[in-house]
């Protein structure tokens, strides 16, 4: 009788043992969407074992991220984000508790606020004007630039200087092999393995499937990065003064002094896993977003030519921009903003898990039910979006819609008390590489490529990246000292 009170939300239908599982394909955002548009905004899945709960509307997202943030505040363990974690030691994965607030009004005063973020502009300023020398270089030549590449780099530099401080070096990976394993770690960390759906068995289909490999693989590649990185910390002889500490030296300060945190002795385990969120988090979002929008532009030509002629006719005669011409590129703003509502890099947030008894839509959703948030389809639902299908920057021009957090129709950051904190961090490199591409450079398709060629596939892991590289033509355009001779 008691299964007969439950007001379940409705679903397909599923296989004995594997529930859905086998129905989810290789980007399960488009299977999430499908079956949202049968059976409404809020679905249920049975994913092995574990019942899945998917949201697809702007007003049911509201409800599990405003209403109930408390009661999904969890993060499901896997077998991928367990391992690189370090057994969630980290912000993203740990479950909410004291040591993920500790650890996160740490990292938000040493790293992410709106004073730490600032003080960090001459990094990103330096580090694109490098990749601007760069991509000069490819131009006399007409070479195209491969920015997917370029991004990475850019974007793993800057993030090395900030938190790191140092600059990033390839070759601290094997030679090209960088992209690759941000690639796979995020595959990892997005991947679905028989082991998190079928306790106790699962792990053979994983060892059978070379998924446990390929995990173990991508944990040993990292935590030799990070191993480098710290040793680098404690072989320095230089003394630091406290301002111009970064924050490993503030992360081995706290296992230096045998730092409790929740009744747990701080390690360097805890510090490789605060690492990886920072690494991971930092480069591989921010870089897709600039990808993404420049793959964007080249196929929508006004667009490219109006953001450029706001930002040629704002910046004047200088070299490059700078942040504090930003504010004024309102334009820009709006292709950022359009780029995150077609292509949020996390397509699903990350997933969270329920902690009590709720509704939603009158649907009862229990604890230990893993929530999706389908960003990606609220971003494009007809309700809300006219031709949500097309890449319109100017449908901001009147709106206040914001990515914030506030406005559930727009949720590339996630939203509530596991929202993204490094929004603001992530924002800044985003505009600020974007607007140096589009002003110190026109760009032109590889001979023979047409506007309606450029393949806009993607490949879903934890993110959302170009299954293709973008590869374009850079043509200089003359800004500053040589515009004035
Ligand atoms: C364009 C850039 C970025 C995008 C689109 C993005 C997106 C997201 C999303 C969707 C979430 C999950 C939110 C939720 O569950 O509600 C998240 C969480 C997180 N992000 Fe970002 N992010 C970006 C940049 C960054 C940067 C630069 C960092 C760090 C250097 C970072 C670190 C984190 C961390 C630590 C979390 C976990 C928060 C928690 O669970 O408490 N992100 N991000």
């Amino acid at each position: 009788r008691k299964k007969q009170n439950k007001n379940l939300p409705p679903g397909p239908p599923q296989l004995p043992i594997i529930g859905n599982l086998h129905q989810l394909g290789t980007l399960p955002h488009h299977y999430f969407w499908n079956q949202s548009k049968k059976y409404g905004p809020v679905i249920l899945l049975q994913l092995g074992g574990v019942p899945t709960v998917v949201v697809s509307s702007a007003e049911a997202a509201g409800q599990v991220l405003k209403n109930h943030d408390l009661d999904c505040c969890y993060r499901p363990l896997s077998a991928g984000t367990g391992r690189l974690s370090y057994n969630c030691r980290d912000i993203a994965f740990a479950p909410y508790g004291n040591y993920w607030k500790e650890m996160r009004k740490f990292c938000v005063l040493e790293l992410f606020s709106t004073k730490k973020v600032k003080s960090f502009r001459f990094i990103r300023e330096q580090e694109v004007a490098s990749l601007i020398d760069s991509i000069s270089q490819s131009s006399l030549s007409a070479i195209p630039v491969d920015l997917c590449e370029k991004m990475m780099s850019l974007t793993a530099s800057i993030t090395c200087r900030v938190a790191f401080g140092k600059r990033f070096e390839g070759n601290e990976f094997d030679e090209g092999k960088f992209q690759e394993v941000v690639n796979e770690a995020m595959a990892m960390l997005g991947s679905f393995s028989a082991s998190d759906f079928f306790p106790y068995v699962g792990w053979i289909v994983d060892k059978l499937t070379g998924l446990h490999d390929r995990l173990e693989r991508s944990f040993h590649d990292l935590d030799g990065f990070y191993q480098q990185v710290i040793d680098q910390h404690l072989d320095s002889k230089e003394t630091k003064h406290e301002e111009e500490q970064d924050i490993i030296d503030m992360l081995l300060k706290l296992q230096r002094n045998r730092t409790e945190i929740d009744a747990v002795q701080f390690t360097q385990d805890h510090i490789k896993a605060i690492l990886m969120n920072i690494f991971l988090g930092g480069v591989d979002t921010t870089a897709i977003t600039v990808v993404w929008a420049m793959a964007e532009l080249i196929r929508n030509p006004r667009a490219m030519k109006k953001s450029q002629e706001e930002i040629r006719n704002c910046v004047g005669n200088k070299e490059e921009v700078d942040e504090g011409d930003i504010e004024q590129l309102k334009y820009l703003k709006m292709v950022v903003k359009e780029t995150l509502r077609l292509h949020p890099p996390a397509p699903l947030l990350i997933p969270r898990e329920t902690m009590s008894h709720f509704k939603i839509n009158g649907y009862d959703i229990y604890p230990k039910t893993q929530v999706y948030v389908n960003a990606w389809a609220i971003q494009r639902d007809p309700d809300i979006w006219t031709s949500p299908e097309e890449f319109v920057p100017e449908r901001f021009e009147d709106e206040s819609i914001d990515f914030n957090g506030q406005n559930y129709e727009l949720l590339p950051f996630g939203s509530g008390r596991r929202g993204c904190p490094g929004m603001y961090l992530g924002h800044s490199t985003v505009e600020l590489a974007l607007a140096n591409l589009l002003y110190c450079f026109d760009w032109k398709l590889p001979d023979g490529l047409k506007e309606e060629d450029v393949n806009m596939e993607e490949v879903a892991g934890l993110t959302l990246y170009k299954k293709l590289p973008l590869n374009l033509v850079p043509v200089k355009y003359i800004t500053g000292r040589g515009k004035m001779e």
